[in-house]
């Protein structure tokens, strides 16, 4: 025992935090090691932590106080809205809004960026504030996206959408919170990988996994197998060769974050293909797919979207949809093949006029 806790001591990325941490005391640390730092992104953490307290106690009554099913009204993307989505995009716009980092909010719940009023505020927040929402009122996983960037607007005037199209690189810090069994904060700010589950007696997060590191061979691959059909070949292949892996695991809850939070942990490969009714896939680049891939390249892991990674994709509008695969190293570097060899055929074919 004390010899892994030694250990874990020591592979905290140096900041020598045991397990156990409260999440307060490691933003802090961390923020030790950037001397110019005043600690705005800091408190910027810390009031994404404090909504998702929050939201964490309205989803557990959720079914004592109504507030679950539809709220009749539909998103920019066309999907039916829950009550429960728009409950955590306030909670969350509020939240940031009082905390005063942040000038600009782009949420999946709003056609437009929401000006905060803190125009002298260093920061914008991308966010799927509930992510998951076909699981919401059957008590299954659900989720928060977050992504943080530092803006491109001159300080004092409102945010642009130039301050949320920057590209997946430039995020500064990005990660989720899964309502789950327990709730857990993961983020990364470009060091590691760091978990923090919420303790709900005392109303605190403490560091549970430290320096998450994803198993680069995993036997869990999730997708929606209803759309098999629709998939490319190489696709199908690729689902095809997982299956006749000894071992291998189909898991899908339909959540994201749950099915993402999974695969970090145990290995394995996530794929959002493009479908008949999704050409682009579904997901979200600014506030689904850029997130997760930063947490996961910084996990160990690989994203990717056909071409490349997922982080060197050039954004162009605010709510844009992306292909999305994201996974342990080999898995990733199979489906890489597969679909490497499609293309070289489509190119040879296309070249020899077929
Ligand atoms: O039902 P499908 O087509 O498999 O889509 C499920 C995916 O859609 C999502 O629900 C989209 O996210 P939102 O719930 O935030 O809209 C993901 O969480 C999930 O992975
Ligand atoms: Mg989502
Ligand atoms: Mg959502």
């Amino acid at each position: 025992m004390a010899d892994s806790l030694q250990k874990t001591m020591i592979n905290n990325h140096n900041l020598a935090l045991p397990v156990g941490t409260t999440l307060d005391r490691f933003i802090n640390r961390q923020q030790e090691a950037f001397p110019y730092a005043k600690g705005e992104l800091s408190q910027l953490l810390r009031d994404i932590a404090l909504a998702s307290k929050i939201i964490n106690r309205e989803i557990n009554r959720a079914g004592l106080i109504d507030i679950t099913g539809a709220l009749g009204s539909e998103n920019i993307q066309g999907e039916a809205q829950q009550k429960l989505d728009m409950i955590a995009n306030i909670r969350f716009i509020r939240a940031l809004v009082n905390g005063g980092e942040v000038v600009g909010i782009l949420s999946e719940e709003d056609d437009e960026i929401i000006q905060t009023g803190n125009v002298n505020a260093k920061y914008v927040v991308a966010m799927d504030p509930l992510d998951g929402s076909s699981n919401i009122d059957v008590n299954v996983s659900i989720g928060t996206i977050f992504s943080i960037y530092r803006r491109v607007s001159p300080i004092g005037t409102p945010a642009v959408e130039e301050d949320f199209l920057q590209g997946g690189r430039k995020q500064v810090a990005a990660g989720y919170i899964l309502y789950g069994s327990s709730t857990i904060m993961v983020y990364t700010t470009g060091k590691g990988v760091n978990g923090f589950t919420y303790e709900n007696s005392l109303g605190e997060y403490f560091l549970s996994h430290a320096d998450i590191k994803m198993p680069e061979n995993g036997k869990i691959y999730s997708v929606n197998e209803a759309y098999f059909e629709e998939f490319s070949n190489p696709i199908k292949d690729f689902i095809v060769d997982m299956r006749k892996q000894s071992g291998c695991m189909a898991r899908y809850i339909g959540s994201l974050v749950g099915d993402f939070h999974r695969n970090l942990l145990k290995g394995g490969v996530y794929l959002y293909p493009p479908t008949r009714k999704a050409k682009e896939g579904k997901l979200r680049l600014l506030y689904e797919c850029y997130p997760l891939a930063f947490v996961i390249e910084q996990a160990g892991g690989l994203s990717f979207d056909g071409t490349q990674s997922i982080l060197d994709i050039i954004p162009e509008n605010i709510h844009q949809r992306n292909i999305t695969y994201l996974g342990s190293k080999e898995q990733m570097s199979k489906l890489k093949d597969n679909l490497d060899k499609y293309h070289a055929l489509i190119l040879e074919q296309m070249e020899n006029g077929l």
